[in-house]
């Protein structure tokens, strides 16, 4: 079956964009109709490209079709990194009707739409994400960009691509880990924005686990949905979007503390979002079944429960300082008013943050 079964729109006015959902897409769709131009640059990563670069090529009909390929890493998605992009677009003399194609995880996503952003001042990018985290959040909503020591995504642009392919199909070879990381994103939307998906996953979990195709196509299709919806009433997080921030602000830290690729990111997510429903409770604002209902199935995803070894609240409180939503040196988070509604705040009881720190940086028993 090489059939589009699933479509979606990201509605942004004249930049609005389809989300092409299918099963064996990759080397059999045609993409060129939201190609600008005849040149088109496939960014990609040297695991990806044995597996579906050839693939991906077969996407483009009629264009001339170059390719880059990353080193592979969480660790790679940097200045440095970044400037192969420039290189290749240069050394192939892409003008600035060229599109660039994103061919991979979310690293990828995020430095390719970040190349597309600054190239010439700006072209078309195409997001073809491989891994279900990618599939399911950064592949949608045009936050591109790359890490600094000091911090997570500290240098991007929002840059909207042209469309996004996703082809459930490429997620049977991703390894076990990475389809937890992935899960915790999904988990996310059900815990910001939608309680029946929630109860929906809580039964499914053991399938999407096993990468059941059926049933991975729905957590997509509904997580794509979800945030296709947030990201149309809020493009650039004046408010709102912030929800997705779910766990990051913990997640971040965390990720920033190990040392960029040692901790997925999804797996950081996994943490911060248990984080953040321990806050919730300990703020009153969820019920303790509630909190354990949320923990129960972030475990069930088999994300990891505690900080990484040698963490200290003093830690999370410098990395967290740094958080993009900060407003003014105040610490602003994330957390739930009941399970699948979320708030941003200011109130994080200070004595209550620091009992939810410590909680997650004691060693698990
Ligand atoms: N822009 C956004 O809105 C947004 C949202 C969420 C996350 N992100 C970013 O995305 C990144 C995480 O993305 P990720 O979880 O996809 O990680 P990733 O891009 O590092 O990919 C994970 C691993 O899977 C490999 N891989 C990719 N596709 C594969 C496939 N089909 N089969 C086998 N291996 C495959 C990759 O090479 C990599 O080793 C982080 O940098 C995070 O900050 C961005
Ligand atoms: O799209 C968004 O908005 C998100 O917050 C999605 C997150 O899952 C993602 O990790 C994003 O990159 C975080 O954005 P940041 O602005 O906190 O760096
Ligand atoms: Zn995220």
């Amino acid at each position: 079956m090489h059939e589009i079964t699933r479509e979606l729109n990201v509605d942004l006015g004249d930049r609005s964009y389809p989300i092409l959902i299918g099963q064996g897409l990759l080397g059999t769709a045609d993409l060129t109709p939201w190609v600008v131009g005849s040149q088109v640059m496939i960014v990609t990563n040297d695991t990806v490209a044995p597996l579906y670069l050839e693939s991906a090529r077969a996407c483009f009909p009629g264009k001339q079709v170059d390719t880059v390929v990353l080193p592979d890493g969480e660790k790679f998605k940097d200045w440095q990194t970044l400037n192969l992009i420039f290189d290749a677009l240069l050394e192939k003399r892409h003008s600035r009707k060229t599109t660039l194609v994103a061919l991979g995880g979310g690293v990828v996503g995020d430095m390719a739409g970040f190349a597309a952003a600054c190239y010439q001042r700006g072209v078309a990018f195409i997001q073809v994400p491989t891994t279900l985290l990618s599939q399911v959040d950064s592949s949608v909503g045009g936050k591109t960009g790359i890490n600094h020591p000091l911090g997570k995504n500290m240098i991007g642009a929002f840059h909207q691509p042209e469309m996004v392919l996703i082809d459930t199909e490429s997620l049977q070879s991703l390894p076990a880990r990475e389809v937890s990381a992935g899960l915790a994103e999904v988990i996310k939307y059900g815990l910001i924005r939608a309680p029946d998906f929630l109860t929906w996953l809580e039964s499914s979990i053991a399938e999407l686990l096993d990468l059941d195709q059926q049933t991975l196509a729905e957590a997509i299709y509904r997580s794509c949905a979800c945030k296709a919806e947030v990201v149309a009433l809020d493009e650039r997080e004046s408010g709102l979007r912030a929800i997705l921030n779910l766990g990051h602000t913990f997640g971040h830290a965390i990720e920033t503390f190990a040392g960029y690729g040692t901790i997925l990111h999804g797996e950081a997510v996994g943490t911060g979002m248990m984080m953040a429903a321990d806050l919730s409770a300990r703020q009153g604002w969820i019920t303790e079944d509630d909190r354990d209902r949320a923990i129960r199935l972030i475990t069930g995803a088999r994300l990891p429960d505690r900080a990484p070894p040698g963490m200290t609240p003093e830690d999370f409180r410098s990395l967290m300082a740094v958080d993009k939503k900060n407003v003014d040196g105040s610490l602003r988070l994330v957390l739930l008013t009941a399970l699948g509604e979320a708030v941003i705040t200011e109130d994080a009881g200070a004595g209550h943050l620091q009992d939810t720190l410590q909680a997650y940086c004691q060693p698990a028993v």
